[in-house]
């Protein structure tokens, strides 16, 4: 159902596996890549430092709390975030960081707020962002290959991404936790495509036909892949924003999305349609609507 792809194969331009991946991006809109470019040590690596930031006490992590700023750069406590407004705010915590424009006004190239402990965090972080910005970008040009798009234009969309990091960390179900809590509520990504690393641990699942939920999980080395809101509209539908969810369970869990958004200027509106949608307008609309410190702020 979730196909799983070699990625080297993909990459390579192998024309077995693109169509593979063209079907799966049409219909169940998620797959899984392994054979990755990005060992898993590394990954191992990026999960640990985040947990030893996730699990230091509160006090010290609101050093770097997002809610104090006006764009989403460093921590935000469980609650910071409603992807459902049908929802409550989700009781995951995050920790986002992502491309920096020197003397831009424009809040998604914010300067990232790094923590001073664990120490190594912010060379961990920094280096592992390149790598998977730079990853994203291959799988991506390879997808939109495959659908017979013009992948030098699409190339040229993404350098500025406005591509965001994001560590994932998912406690243990509150006891309070009620029919309306996740630890990530049902949504779509708002972007074009999501590199996620996970730590192994089972808890996301995706909506397929008729409303069936699909669990999907990548051990440590592998990935989920997944597409967003301005790749859906781009591509008209050829590619699919699949909307997923985490409840949550008796165990703690982590996971690692980068989510590759374009340059703020790019052109998302469906290809051909005479029409102007910036990146840039789609993507601060919905960090509005679903930060709660962005939210009501004009
Ligand atoms: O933790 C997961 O598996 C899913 C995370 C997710 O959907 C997101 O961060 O957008
Ligand atoms: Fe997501």
């Amino acid at each position: 159902m979730i196909p799983r792809i070699d990625a080297q194969a993909l990459l390579a331009g192998d024309r077995a596996v693109v169509e593979q991946v063209r079907v799966a991006a049409h219909e169940v809109g998620f797959l899984t890549l392994h054979n990755t470019p990005i060992p898993a040590g590394d990954i191992a690596e990026v999960l640990a430092v985040y947990r030893s930031f996730f699990t230091l006490p509160a006090a010290q992590k609101a050093a770097v709390d997002m809610a104090r700023t006006g764009s989403n750069r460093g921590w935000g406590a469980g609650g910071s975030e409603q992807v459902d407004p049908d929802a409550n705010p989700d009781y995951k915590q995050i920790f986002d960081s992502g491309f920096e424009v020197a003397g831009s006004d424009l809040p998604t190239y914010a300067p990232n707020q790094w923590p001073d402990v664990p120490t190594d965090f912010k060379v961990v972080i920094e280096n592992y962002y390149a790598r998977a910005l730079a990853f994203s970008g291959d799988v991506l040009a390879a997808i939109v290959g495959g659908i017979g798009e013009d992948v030098g234009y699409f190339r040229a969309q993404f350098d500025q991404p406005m591509a965001l990091l994001r560590g994932n960390y998912y406690p243990q179900r509150p006891a309070w936790a009620g029919a309306k809590d996740f630890g990530i509520a049902t949504h779509t990504d708002y972007g074009c495509l999501t590199l996620l690393a996970m730590d192994g641990t089972p808890g996301s699942e995706v909506r397929g036909r008729g409303g069936r939920w699909i669990p999907v999980s990548a051990p440590v080395g592998e990935f989920v892949v997944n597409f967003g809101e301005m790749l859906e509209m781009w591509t008209q539908k050829r590619i699919k924003a699949t909307p997923h969810r985490v409840v949550g369970g008796d165990v703690e869990r982590m996971s690692v999305p980068l989510f590759y958004n374009p340059n703020a200027f790019t052109n998302v509106a469906p290809a051909g349609s005479g029409n102007v949608i910036r990146a840039v307008d789609h993507l601060q609309k919905r960090f509005d609507e679903t930060y709660l410190h962005l939210k009501n702020t004009p």
